[in-house]
């Protein structure tokens, strides 16, 4: 997705602050024809609210979804769709967040509405005040705060979807890496596995590597400490030349990292073996090309799916780093900017760890580029066309 449209045919936009009444999502670009309910985009969201590790607010908070645009009768109508996803707790905060002016004294009567003046290290706070000249970090914290992935992935149920539809593929994630919990090599869930994977605490699709998981979460909660980790994608069954090596932007791996970049506290992304291939020799980095009657297939997956930018037919397997979660309890230390003075920074509450989480909003962000890429190659204005263009290349190419 590009603003400008020089690349891509879908755009999609966010807006909303973490306590404010609801979070707007826009998607505009996709055919008509795709299935979609307001039940499946809050059973993504359900998803999203996953994980052993989570603060309280994921508990007492609902997301209320409301689609407001472009869907009728349970598929998209081809005009933009609008999903509002509400804040239950919104009356809690109607004062603190209020669109229009509100009076001091009424400000005053409760404690919730005071500046923020101790910005949190490893947030936006510090920064995004000397930015937009604020003397206090709420306005900033509200809209750089992980709430708005909520809005993507409800986009990303509709992507999803269409996904589905045009290729039976499946976009799963799962959580590979822990703190300092690492899963074994060739962990990958298969596409019927999603389940399974969301039925784990850590949406980690190894058992054993589970358990280890959720006790590092527990020793970190302990020491008053936070956990990042890493998530993987995979799609399997996408079609050959999703993306393209013809310019920079055009390239779906470029695509990719730029989306997965896009999620807060995202700090790295790998395509198939990323960094590990970096540290190999050439014979030992690439995926060796066979043909035959069974049709042409590759020896090993190391790549991740794309080559020269462009799907290559195996399985989309790419990778995001989580750092540790910002608002640390053990606090850090900071200044508060009303007086210049040492200080600890603010800490309410938060999560230990949001890994998993990630990893659906990681699904989420895939599955938005992927249907950019497919409805750029394939085209049409509903999904018969998209399908039988798709069905058509593949029969061209030999490819069942
Ligand atoms: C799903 C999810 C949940 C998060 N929950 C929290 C949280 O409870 N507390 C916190 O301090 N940071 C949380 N974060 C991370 C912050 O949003 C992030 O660290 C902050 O925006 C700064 O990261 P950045 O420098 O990449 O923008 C979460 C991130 C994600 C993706
Ligand atoms: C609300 C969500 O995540 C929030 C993301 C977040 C942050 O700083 O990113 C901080 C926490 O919110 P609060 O500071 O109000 O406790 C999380 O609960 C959500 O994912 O729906």
């Amino acid at each position: 997705m590009r603003g400008e449209r020089i690349v891509g045919m879908l755009r999609w936009l966010t807006a909303g602050e973490s306590h404010g009444p609801i979070l707007t999502a826009i998607l505009e670009g996709l055919p008509a024809g795709v299935p979609i309910t307001t039940e499946v985009i809050q059973g993504e969201l359900a998803r999203r609210r996953l994980g052993y590790g989570r603060g309280a607010r994921m508990k007492f908070e609902q997301d209320a979804v409301t689609v407001a645009g472009g869907v009728r009768h349970g598929r998209t109508l081809g005009s933009p769709i609008a999903i509002h996803v509400g804040n239950t707790e919104w009356p809690k905060w109607e004062t603190v967040m209020s669109a229009d002016p509100v009076a001091q004294e009424v400000l005053d009567e409760q404690a919730r509405n005071a500046p923020l003046t101790r910005p949190r290290p490893g947030h936006a706070d510090l920064a995004g005040i000397q930015k937009y000249g604020f003397d206090d970090a709420r306005p900033v914290l509200e809209r750089a705060s992980a709430r708005e992935t909520a809005a993507r992935v409800a986009l990303g149920a509709v992507a999803k979807s269409f996904i589905r539809l045009t290729t039976g593929a499946e976009v799963i994630s799962h959580v590979i890496e822990l703190g300092s919990v690492v899963a074994p090599d060739g962990v990958v869930p298969a596409p019927g596995d999603l389940q399974r994977v969301d039925d784990d605490p850590m949406r980690c699709a190894d058992p054993e590597t589970s358990t280890a998981m959720v006790a590092e979460v527990d020793a970190a909660r302990k020491a008053g400490d936070t956990l990042g980790g890493v998530v993987e994608v995979v799609v399997e069954g996408l079609p050959i030349g999703l993306g393209s090596y013809t310019h920079w932007d055009r390239r779906l791996d470029s695509r990719l990292a730029a989306a997965l970049m896009g999620i807060q506290a995202i700090k790295g992304v790998e395509i198939g073996d990323g960094f590990a291939t970096a540290r190999r020799r050439g014979s030992a980095a690439h995926d060796e090309i066979d043909g035959g009657d069974a049709g042409i297939s590759r020896r090993s997956n190391r790549a991740g799916g794309i080559e020269g930018g462009m799907t290559n037919g195996e399985q989309l397997r790419v990778r995001a780093a989580m750092k540790p979660i910002s608002t640390v309890p053990r606090a850090l230390a900071t200044i508060d900017i009303s007086t210049g003075d040492e200080a600890v920074a603010i800490n309410q509450r938060s999560d230990v760890c949001a890994v998993p989480a990630a990893g659906v909003v990681a699904e989420a962000m895939v599955a938005l580029v992927v249907a950019d890429a497919i409805i750029e190659k394939f085209g049409g204005d509903n999904i018969t066309e998209t399908t039988r263009n798709i069905v058509a290349y593949n029969d061209n190419l030999g490819v069942k």
